[in-house]
């Protein structure tokens, strides 16, 4: 039989795990003198192409620039400092078939041949020993897969898995899963030892910070199937909160990365619904050794330069959130031009005649430009050309055609300098800034704030109600459409610049002098060259507006606004969209379906589901059920993994007013209670309401809006008004759902007057 832990007296266990540690520190032991070697290498290469610099000649420079390069960027990988760089190993038996699609062969043991054949360690790269074989496999190669697929059912070759804990050089201790426990497997001639009690569970109980791990060595075979998907077309990937669909898009990322680096340098976009998540999940790809080629942004942050972080009120939200808007965006991109600073007649004097174009020839002349679907801003030089046109056919009025090519010639001459002298004269130019102006988004948006003029735009689309709805929204802004634009409103100026196009602007290259006449642009050190070459690749990248992949995030919440948003910046990518359609705060979830249908167009797709909740205890998942079984009836929620014996408390408090109070201690309570962190989910227009009750708590607690709650867990939750939230919008109830399923460990309730509790503190709406 394996030597299991269990079955050892305390002593006896101790040794044994310590046996087992040894033996994983004497390999990362290893790992690290290569890792040591390789830096020394590194860092030779580094040395000899700044000698070769010194040598001079242009030939050696060119040399030395590669080197260095590819020195450069080595040892950067190399000296990136990981908590744990090694953190599994697989003991295999020998392969009784050849390897299929590059995957080690999944048929079982062979129990006439129980001895272990092979083991390989698994960490976040690649490491080879001198001899090029693998002392770390990178955990997204096809040979570490085993490690997160096998299980007792389908063990493959996988005798047994071990996950070891490290930090830094220090391996702090191991746990094993026997894969196979009717055989009697062998290392070494000896029998395999089997030690520790679930490394999952371990991951899963420890204490939350405001940053989200990566669970690269408790990857579970439903997830490792998402990571590994295929990459063309779309994955679609569905869960129920704590099914880790954010940390599974998140290891896609990087998978895909290893799998085909040269195709996503295109770059990957992660689509996040709130800058919270962002910076959450900011550190996850650099945990896994991958930085530079994965923008992961919040969808109010989508559009250069914008970084929306407000929310409008439901009613507005849906209304600008739905694709009506797009035929009002489309009239008042054209529309736009005609504002209370238009000019209404162009005059000027030219070969001593004074010429005219009243309102009427002007409207008449706009229409003309403006027919066809050009964007309005790139239609400035055929409006120029147009109101020439429209001069010189004034001049040329009531006198003869010319007779002969000689007087054809000359008439062309005379037209030339026509144009010449009038293109040149401030009157004309000032008139075409004002008749045709450079529009942007934000100006044009800030137009609509005008309850008549938006009604024109909307031809009946929009009702009175709706109207004002959307014009109450948008007062604030001034004339050229500064101010604070909403999360919603991020999509619409999206799809006002495509209407509008780039204003026209000459191209004017600027050169400096004095770089021009010394070369110095030249002469300069390698770090200035790798210094410079990080800024451009970091502006390509802020630049960027086509993705060789895009991951959407909580897709459920996506509007249809938005999902054109982010389609134009998919135009030739594979997609990853993982979400809960019982999560989603969007009112239309059909409309958002259809919307996302039509944004895949024919792609083809292929759909996974996530089952087991890693996040919530069973005791807290029960709790959010009763919600689900309203938010999305019939919906199955995912089957939680833990168990931690403390049931969520229900308080209730008397009076509205007395709500802070209670807030604030059963906050106060919980911070003593666990050891990470504690939020308070509250309806989104109590938020600073919420954020005063907590002051002076410290940074281990954070009051949150109902909508900002999205994908973020805390330790423990505490869920105050859920009517409130619940009343908050028709898709309330799902809102709900979310801050409900938020905890690790800890859950309270806390209501008031009008969630109706009864004599146990427990609102009506959790009566299930
Ligand atoms: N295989 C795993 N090993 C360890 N932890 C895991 C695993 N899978 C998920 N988790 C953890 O479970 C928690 C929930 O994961 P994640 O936030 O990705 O879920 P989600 O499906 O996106 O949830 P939601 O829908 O609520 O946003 C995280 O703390 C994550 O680290």
């Amino acid at each position: 039989m394996p030597e299991k832990s269990e079955s050892l007296s305390g002593t006896a266990e101790e040794t044994v795990f310590d046996r087992e540690i040894a033996v994983e520190q004497a390999h990362l032991d290893t790992v690290y003198q290569r890792l040591g070697e390789k830096l020394a290498e590194a860092e030779f290469i580094l040395d000899d192409a700044n000698r070769k610099f010194l040598a001079g000649t242009p030939g050696a420079l060119a040399e030395r620039d590669a080197q260095a390069y590819q020195a450069g960027r080595h040892l950067q990988r190399l000296t990136n400092e990981f908590e744990d760089f090694l953190f599994g190993r697989i003991d295999l038996q020998a392969p009784d078939r050849p390897e299929e699609d590059g995957f080690p062969s999944q048929t079982p043991l062979d129990p006439a041949d129980p001895d272990i054949a092979e083991t390989l360690h698994i960490g976040r790269l690649g490491v080879l020993d001198a001899e090029y074989g693998p002392l770390v496999i990178d955990w997204r190669a096809p040979a570490a897969a085993p490690f997160y697929r096998a299980t007792p059912r389908q063990p493959g070759r996988v005798v047994r898995r071990r996950v070891i804990r490290s930090r830094g050089r220090k391996v702090l201790g191991v746990e094993d899963d026997l894969l196979r426990p009717d055989l009697e497997p062998r290392l070494d001639g000896r029998p395999i030892t089997v030690v520790g009690d679930g490394a999952l569970m371990a991951t899963l109980g420890r204490a939350r910070s405001h940053t989200m791990r990566d669970i690269v060595s408790s990857i579970q075979q439903e997830q490792d199937e998402v990571i590994r998907a295929q990459a063309a077309g779309a994955t679609l990937v569905t869960g129920g909160p704590g099914t880790g669909k954010t940390a599974v898009a998140l290891h896609r990322a990087a998978y895909l990365l290893y799998h085909d680096r040269r195709r996503y340098a295109g770059g990957i976009l992660v689509v996040s619904p709130t800058p919270l998540l962002v910076s959450y999940t900011e550190g996850v790809l650099p945990a896994l050794g991958e930085e530079g080629q994965v923008a992961i942004r919040a969808i109010g942050s989508l559009v250069d330069g914008e970084e929306a972080d407000r929310y409008d009120i439901p009613e507005t939200a849906r209304l600008k959130g739905s694709s009506r808007m797009v035929a009002l965006l489309r009239r008042a991109a054209r529309a736009a031009l005609d504002g209370p600073d238009t000019p209404s007649e162009l005059r000027v004097v030219a070969l001593g005649e004074v010429l005219k174009l009243d309102a009427d020839n002007l409207r008449g002349l706009r229409r003309t430009v403006l027919g066809g679907n050009t964007p309005v801003n790139l239609l400035r030089p055929r409006a120029r050309r147009v109101l020439l046109d429209a001069l010189w056919t004034q001049l040329r009025r009531g006198r003869p055609t010319p007779a002969d090519r000689y007087e054809r010639e000359e008439l062309q001459r005379q037209r030339e300098a026509f144009e010449e002298y009038v293109t040149d004269e401030d009157v004309f130019l000032d008139f075409l800034d004002a008749w045709w102006p450079a529009l942007t988004p934000r100006a044009v948006l800030a137009a609509l704030a005008d309850q008549r003029r938006l009604g024109g735009l909307a031809r009946g689309a929009f009702t009175r109600p709706e109207l004002r709805l959307l014009v109450d929204s948008w007062r604030h802004l001034d004339r050229r459409g500064r101010g604070g634009v909403s999360v919603a409103d991020v999509a619409l100026l999206d799809e006002l610049q495509v209407q509008l196009g780039e204003p026209y602007r000459p191209r004017v290259r600027e050169v400096d002098p004095v770089d021009a006449l010394t070369g110095l642009d030249e002469v300069t050190t390698y770090g200035d060259r790798q210094r410079r070459e990080q800024e451009q690749r970091a502006a390509a990248a802020a630049d960027r507006r086509d993705y060789a992949h895009v991951i959407v995030d909580e897709a459920q919440d996506l509007t249809p606004m938005q999902w054109r948003m982010v389609g134009r910046r998919a135009r030739n990518a594979t997609w990853t969209i993982v979400g809960d359609p019982a999560q989603s705060s969007w009112i239309d979830p059909a409309e958002a379906q259809a919307a996302m249908d039509e944004t895949l167009g024919s792609k083809p797709r292929r759909r996974f589901t996530l089952t087991t909740n890693y996040r919530n205890p069973a005791e807290i998942a029960e709790v959010a059920s009763r919600i689900l079984a309203q938010a999305a009836p019939g919906t199955e929620p995912p089957v939680a993994v833990r168990s931690t014996g403390a049931l969520p408390r229900f308080a209730a408090v008397a009076t509205e007013d007395a709500m802070g109070e209670a807030a604030r201690s059963e906050v106060a309570r919980l911070l003593d209670e666990v050891q990470g962190t504690v939020g308070i989910v509250v309806p989104m227009e109590r938020r600073e309401e919420a954020r005063e009750w907590i002051a002076g708590l410290g940074e281990r607690a954070v009051a949150l809006g109902s909508l900002e709650a999205k994908g973020l867990e805390y330790d423990a939750t505490v869920v105050a008004d859920p009517s409130g939230i619940a009343g908050e919008s028709e898709a309330g109830l799902r809102v709900l759902y979310v801050a409900l399923t938020r905890a690790t460990q800890r859950l309270t309730v806390l209501s008031g007057p009008l969630d109706l509790p009864d004599s146990a503190g427990v609102p009506a709406l959790l009566h299930g």
